[in-house]
């Protein structure tokens, strides 16, 4: 078809745009009912030369998340570990140009902004908003990049207040933009930041994150979320390493990926948090760059790592048939550990739990390596039971934890993003505060009488129901569950019942083999 030629209006640019129009103008494709919606992110934001941060960083954390990322460019910098050499700002109207491009031929579901260096941009981006509305709009007030440059003048911020907080859905300021943003207001202390998210929901945007990685001499990480009711501290272990470039930026853009894949708000920004802290703590070592701060590696999960034998992160359907070992049973029929957790795995087992109450920490953690290298081999999870320590000593995939056993946060913190925790939970109240912690299931039970567990409180199925039904967390039912009641168990009609954990039907057996094909057989048939 014909080309156009078109010459930037502005005086200051001489930028030539190449337009290629179809023919008629006629669509060049036709849709069908048939055709696959993948999310999709529209950022809007500045290239970073060094790939660390901007546009490159939204469209790996993007990839890594799993959602189409596509790009509206605000400036391009001469940028690298050192700090920022140069900004060349978009004309406003070639902005607007590839505003439309994008937001008239494509579905978009989330925009997300970074750097926006002209109150000029900011405009033609609020008046695209009204004309192509999307389903949320993520703002990371991007003003001064983490290396102390700043990349946008002071009248942006009445730009960004005026304009574009009153529309956003979440703003994610780190602590010198959120006192940018407040004209200079001091932001040194947790409390302030809880002053600061406040002081910002009143600009308008629905759901406010006051980022505070840079919080002076603070122990861990600790961001403030306010969604204008309730305020919730989302600590995070800090990962020592220079390789923080583009955190903040990527942090936005896992957000807006997580909410495009349709995750509510506090989901959205845990795991965009937790997927954070597991490509810093992957990327501690990486040396890109000579400066004071290099970039992180988004694309981790691509690589394969020395863990390639371990099972991939926690995958709540591993839950279907969850084996919990009792040394009391094994010694009673002479098995040993290594053998009753063989044949459990043999038998359909898909993630194992090493319960030894009483066990001195050697043999336990004796116990625990002989079986971590039988669960790594059949690619099933191994977690210990409420021992933090030998879950660390042996590199297991994770814990599981009670109500009066470490907190959960701690246990996160110790072990990192990346690990398993389970929680026991009774009650909607223990499954809602186990979710706020970041736990990755619950084990609620027990469902019915058992002998295996002293002075255990029976929950029954509705006891089980109203957890489940409570819980955003996956779940799995424990207590007095055999072949004869486990269809019951998972009958019980709820969608986030993913499995059973039992003990003596399995182990306090004669054959733990010919028990667990039982048991799975009588489970597949159920779901
Ligand atoms: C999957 C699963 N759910 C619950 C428990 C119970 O844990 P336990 O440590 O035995 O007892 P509490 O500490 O929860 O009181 C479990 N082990 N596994
Ligand atoms: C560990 C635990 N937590 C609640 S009940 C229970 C014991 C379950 O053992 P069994 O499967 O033999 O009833
Ligand atoms: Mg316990």
């Amino acid at each position: 078809g014909p080309f156009f030629f078109c010459k930037s209006s502005s005086s200051r640019h001489r930028t030539r745009t190449f337009v290629a129009m179809q023919g008629d103008g006629a669509s060049a494709t036709t849709k069908n009912n048939s055709d696959l919606k993948i999310p999709h992110v529209l950022t809007v934001a500045g290239s970073d030369s060094g790939a660390g941060a901007g546009i490159q960083a939204d469209l790996k954390a993007c990839a890594a998340r799993g959602v189409y990322c596509s790009t509206v460019i605000t400036a391009v910098t001469a940028q690298n570990t050192v700090g920022v050499q140069g900004v060349n700002i978009m004309p406003e109207d070639f902005v607007a140009a590839q505003l439309n491009s994008v937001l008239s031929d494509m579905q978009v579901d989330v925009v997300k902004t970074g750097m926006l260096p002209s109150t000029d941009i900011i405009k033609v981006l609020h008046q695209s908003l009204r004309e192509f509305p999307v389903r949320a709009l993520v703002i990371d007030p991007v003003m001064v990049s983490t290396s102390g440059d700043v990349l946008a003048g002071p009248s942006i911020v009445s730009g960004f207040r005026d304009n574009l907080l009153p529309m956003a859905d979440i703003i994610t300021p780190n602590i010198k933009e959120a006192s940018a943003l407040l004209d200079g207001m001091q932001l040194a202390t947790v409390s302030d930041m809880y002053s600061a998210a406040k002081l910002l929901h009143c600009f308008g945007p629905r759901n406010v994150l006051v980022k505070g990685g840079d919080l002076p001499d603070s122990s861990d990480a600790v961001d403030i979320f306010f969604d204008g009711e309730n305020f919730h501290e989302l600590r995070s272990a800090r990962v020592k390493t220079r390789n923080t470039h583009g955190t903040g930026c990527s942090l936005a853009s896992c957000i807006a990926a997580e909410l495009a894949k349709g995750s509510p708000m506090l989901s959205a920004i845990k795991v965009a948090k937790r997927f954070i802290e597991t490509a810093l703590d992957y990327s501690k070592d990486i040396v890109i760059g000579n400066g004071p701060q290099g970039p992180f590696d988004h694309l981790l999960r691509l690589k394969s790592t020395s863990r390639s034998c371990r099972p991939e992160a926690f995958n709540p359907s591993d839950l279907f048939l969850y084996a919990v070992t009792d040394p009391r049973m094994n010694k009673k029929w002479g098995h040993s550990i290594t053998d009753v957790v063989k044949a459990a795995i043999e038998g359909g087992a898909t993630i194992v739990q090493l319960r030894e109450k009483d066990a001195d920490t050697g043999s336990f953690l004796e116990a625990a390596q002989a079986c971590i290298e039988i669960c790594h081999h059949h690619r099933v999870p191994l977690l210990i039971n409420d021992r933090i320590d030998v879950a660390l000593a042996c590199d297991a995939d994770g814990v599981h934890i009670g109500q009066s056993d470490m907190p959960v946060r701690v246990a996160r913190a110790l072990l990192g993003p990346e690990k398993i925790i389970g929680v026991s939970c009774k009650t909607p109240e223990h499954a809602h505060q186990a979710w706020v912690d970041g736990a990755d299931y619950i084990g609620c039970g027990g469902v019915y009488p058992t002998n295996t567990k002293e002075n255990n409180l029976t929950v029954g199925l509705d006891g089980l129901k109203t957890v489940c039904l409570a819980s955003k967390l996956p779940v799995v039912a424990i207590g007095g569950i055999g072949i004869s009641n486990a269809s019951d168990v998972m009958k019980i009609g709820v969608p986030n019942l993913k499995g059973v954990a039992v003990v003596s039907a399995l182990f306090d057996r004669e054959c733990v083999l010919t028990e667990t094909k039982k048991l799975c057989a009588v489970l597949t048939e159920a779901i």
